[in-house]
């Protein structure tokens, strides 16, 4: 086995973690775990999403044992099954059960489309999102019930599509964001608030409802309008994140395609900015971003 090719989707795998560890510590988030306060999960707690971190990193290790070994795509989908046991089992809880999901599904695409180029991405990921759904049974899930109470996608339809809040909202509101704030604390928030109008949540669904939702978009256009005055959106930030908590609203959805997104772009080289004006990638056109990035 080629130990270049081996180290590159080393490389893209720690770069994830490094992504779900960067949200994590990005403060203060509405509703969610942050270096403050577990928002709206009282089961939740930052040592909880620590060691939720390297269960993480474990689990895409053997994904990666597994891809060098020549497996099928089918042993990599188990292999991601026992890492949700493991969360469970070993926290109790569900800490990163979609960040489980989509990051796998990102590696074993990287490695199958040797690049970093997003469209290739987007592509490889919805490929390999129609042979696992194709076979999985749907589970009794809080993202299954949503699905079938309000119509919605959820995780099924964003990997389906490729991963559109990814490449067509996240990565390049980013980019956009730190061309023209030249902050990274800035420019993260600008990229939560972008994916707030965005993602279709069933966390929020599940536990607010459409109302829920509404508000979550009409709150990161809010996010959105405040950073781009120069405004300070901390205050903001810090009042949702206590109205959240009392409506037991959250966004976990939003969450992991924000580290997917510091992941993506970790991997890239393109988080600083300015390494990334040669090399933007080119935007899925699958489905248009909500703010029509
Ligand atoms: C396909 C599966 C991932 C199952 O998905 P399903 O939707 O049926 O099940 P859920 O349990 O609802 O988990 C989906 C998680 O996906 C995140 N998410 C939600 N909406 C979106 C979206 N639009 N785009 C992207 N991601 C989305 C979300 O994860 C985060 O929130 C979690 C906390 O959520 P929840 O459990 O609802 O909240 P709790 O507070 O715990 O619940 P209550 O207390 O209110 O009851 C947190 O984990 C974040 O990660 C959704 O939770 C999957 O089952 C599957 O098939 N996996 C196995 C195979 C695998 O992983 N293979 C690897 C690659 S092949
Ligand atoms: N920071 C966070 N808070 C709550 N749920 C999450 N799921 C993934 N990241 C999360």
């Amino acid at each position: 086995m080629n130990a270049s090719r081996i180290m590159e989707i080393e490389r893209f795998a720690q770069a994830l973690v490094k992504g779900a560890a960067m949200q994590l510590y990005l403060t203060p988030k509405p509703g969610l775990v942050d270096l403050v306060d577990c928002g709206s999960h009282p089961d939740l707690s930052l040592a909880k999403m620590e060691r939720s971190l390297h269960i993480i990193g474990d689990y895409l290790a053997e994904t990666i044992r597994s891809l060098a070994d020549g497996e099928r795509f089918l042993c990599q989908a188990v292999i991601g099954r026992r890492a949700e046991q493991v969360m469970l089992d070993e926290l109790g809880t569900n800490t990163h059960r979609g960040y489980i999901f989509l990051s796998g599904l990102l590696l074993i695409s990287r490695w199958h489309a040797g690049s970093d180029d997003a469209h290739r991405l987007g592509q490889a990921v919805a490929a390999l999102a129609r042979e696992y759904f194709a076979v999985s049974e749907e589970q009794e899930s809080n993202g299954h019930a949503v699905r079938k109470r309000f119509g919605a996608g959820g995780i099924v339809r964003e990997s389906l599509a490729g991963l559109p809040s990814l490449f067509s909202c996240a990565v390049p509101a980013y980019l956009d964001a730190i061309d023209r704030v030249g902050c990274f604390t800035a420019a993260s928030f600008s990229t939560l608030a972008r994916l707030m109008q965005t993602v279709e949540d069933t966390t929020t669904l599940h536990r607010c409802g459409t109302m829920g939702l509404a508000r979550i978009r009409r709150d990161g256009q809010l996010l959105e309008q405040t950073i781009d005055e120069g405004a300070d959106f901390m205050p903001l930030l810090a009042e949702l994140n206590r109205e959240y908590t009392r409506m037991n609203l959250t966004m976990g959805g939003v969450a992991d395609m924000l580290g997917l997104a510091y992941g993506y772009l970790t991997a890239a080289g393109l988080l600083t900015g300015d390494a990334g004006k040669s090399r933007r990638p080119r935007p899925l056109s699958l489905h248009r971003c909500a703010s029509g990035t």
